[in-house]
């Protein structure tokens, strides 16, 4: 039997699920919570930026809107989703930082 030693390795890494894995990573382990995407009602439109649009909600019977911030390309985006996450942990002692709540997935359609 011979042992090649000096063979190499072909190794392929693919860093593009990265973020999207250690996302739903946090969701498995209870760090950031999973929102079932039903219980949203009365969602419109309210605003858009570079990323997305942003829709004002109504969640189950709570009586109070939340915003519900969508990405168009989510995949591409996590990376920086989840250094606002990061960055979002270090002030959310200050009242005037509205709070993350957790994510949702699904299609709006309005
Ligand atoms: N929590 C919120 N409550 C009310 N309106 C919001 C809220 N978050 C975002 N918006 C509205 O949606 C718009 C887009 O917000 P978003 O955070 O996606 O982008 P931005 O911060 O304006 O710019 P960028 O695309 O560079 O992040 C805002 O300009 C605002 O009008």
């Amino acid at each position: 039997m011979s042992n090649y030693s000096n063979s190499t390795e072909l190794t392929i890494t693919d860093n593009s699920n990265e973020w999207i894995n250690l996302i739903e990573e946090s969701i498995a382990k209870k760090q950031i919570k999973y929102y079932d995407y039903n219980h949203f009602n009365n969602i419109q439109e309210i605003g858009f930026g570079n990323f997305g649009k942003v829709y004002r909600t109504n969640w189950k019977s709570y009586h109070g809107h939340l915003a519900l911030k969508s990405f168009f390309n989510f995949n591409a985006m996590a990376k920086e989703i989840v250094n606002e996450l990061k960055l979002q942990r270090e002030i959310d002692f200050h009242e005037n930082i509205i709070r993350f709540y957790g994510i949702t997935t699904g299609i709006i359609n309005i």
